[in-house]
């Protein structure tokens, strides 16, 4: 049975990459950039003043002096005039540098006085002056590839003229529940049934992360409806099943992937939650089988299948990184020798992370996953972790970090 880090490694090793799209820059945010974009002129696209002021040579004003004023340049606008000694050019934020002037005074430091303007203070070589490509040279890769496209990276290829990005596809990800006992949500709820809620967690789980979720509802507790909707989640770019993976009598999931041809990577994982956790591959296609315990699905999700997907959806930076954080409260695992998720609460306090229990850790409590900023992991070789001791920790909550207003 692989260790935690073997079976993340595993399935990253098998995962494909999937081919790429352009899409409208206007939709493109979260998705995630395909190809590196170089710049193709210099940013700034001209030397430019950062202020709106006046355009001036700086020897002129190394003490208040008097400057005749001789033409104006609005943004988007130029001058033919040259600043020459003992003159200056009103100037707007954004405007081409008139030859001459090798500085800007701001509005704020001088005085109109009819034609002439009174420069109150000195001013220094360059100032307020913006340099042709000091943002940016032409030929730089402004956002490389695999880069999660975000408002600022929105921007940056916007001002560079593009319409259209190179992204690479949404995953398709197909979702199967199984079990006899599961109703979906809206459907009548008798007293022996429960809500299929796995797959709405999943759905969730998703689209956070921008897949597109495939929602193939039930497989009941035989063979004939696991092969058919199996099969069915075989065209998906990726399948996640949830429950019937176990050894009950009812869990049927291994035995039809086999019997589908899908090659088992690895049946069980060593981990708590999470250990009945299987990973196959149909050709291209991945297979994700998770416990039904909807804690253990969401903790296999979040841990295993979420790399996986970011891989595939192009990213570069798929895994979680581990953050220490001190314990505000004892956890104690149940066994030792497996790697234990534990569900925890974050609190930072002058850059430091702190964690406590937040609850009952049975498999069975969702509550304390509702409650989780974070899980902890705690390793193999032992099984008390006592307040003031360092523990690893993997956020769960984009929360982390936010104060109350
Ligand atoms: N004898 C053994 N029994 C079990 C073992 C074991 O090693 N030996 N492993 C336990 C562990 S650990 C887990 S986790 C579960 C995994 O079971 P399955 O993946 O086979 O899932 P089910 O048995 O079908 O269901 C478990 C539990 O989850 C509920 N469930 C299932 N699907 C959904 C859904 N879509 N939405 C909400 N809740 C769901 C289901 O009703 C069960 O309560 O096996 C242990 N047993
Ligand atoms: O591994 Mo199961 O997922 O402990 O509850
Ligand atoms: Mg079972």
């Amino acid at each position: 049975m692989p260790s935690f880090l073997e079976a993340r490694n595993l399935i990253l090793a098998n995962v494909p990459l999937l081919g790429q799209e352009r899409v409208l820059i206007s939709d493109a945010v979260g998705r995630i950039l395909a190809e590196d974009v170089t710049a193709t002129w210099d940013m700034p696209r001209w030397t430019n003043s950062a202020m709106d002021g006046y355009a001036v040579r700086s020897q002129d004003c190394q003490k208040p002096t008097r400057l005749e004023v001789i033409d104006f340049i609005p943004a988007g606008g130029g001058s033919d005039k040259t600043v020459e000694p003992g003159t200056a050019i009103k100037i707007m934020t954004g405007a081409p540098l008139p030859a001459g002037a090798d500085a800007i005074v701001p509005v704020e430091e001088t005085a109109e006085e009819g034609h002439l303007v009174h420069v109150q203070k000195t001013v220094k070589a360059h100032a307020h002056v913006r340099v042709k490509g000091e943002d940016v040279k032409q030929g730089e890769c402004v956002v490389p590839r695999g880069t999660l496209l975000r408002p600022a990276e929105i921007g940056m290829l916007a001002s560079y003229g593009k319409v259209f990005v190179p992204v690479y596809r949404k995953p398709r990800v197909a979702i199967l529940s199984t079990g006899d006992e599961l109703v979906e949500l809206g459907e009548t709820l008798s007293e022996d049934r429960i809500i299929n809620s796995n797959s709405l967690a999943l759905v969730a789980s998703l689209k956070e992360i921008g897949a597109e979720p495939v929602v193939l509802g039930i497989a009941l507790d035989n063979r004939a409806s696991h092969i058919e909707k199996i099969s069915e989640g075989l065209k998906a770019d990726a399948l996640i099943t949830s429950a019937g993976v176990s050894t009950g009598d009812r869990d049927f999931v291994r035995s039809v992937l086999e019997e589908l041809g899908v090659k088992p990577v690895f049946w069980k994982v060593d981990i708590k939650p999470g250990r009945p956790t299987t990973f196959a591959m149909r050709e291209g296609t991945p297979v994700f089988s998770l416990p039904g315990n909807p804690v253990s699905t969401m903790v296999t999700f979040e841990e295993l299948v979420k790399p996986a997907l970011l891989k595939m959806m192009g990213h570069t930076k798929v895994i979680k990184q581990e953050i220490e954080a001190v314990l505000e409260s004892d956890l104690t695992k149940k066994r030792l020798g497996v790697l234990n998720f534990q569900r925890v609460n974050i609190r930072l306090q002058d850059g430091c992370y702190f964690a406590s229990c937040s609850g009952d850790q049975n498999t069975g409590i969702l509550k304390t996953m509702v409650r989780a900023d974070a899980l902890a992991l705690l390793p193999e070789d032992k099984d008390v972790f006592k307040v003031g001791e360092k523990v690893k920790v993997h956020l769960l909550s984009s929360q982390v970090g936010m104060s109350e207003m």
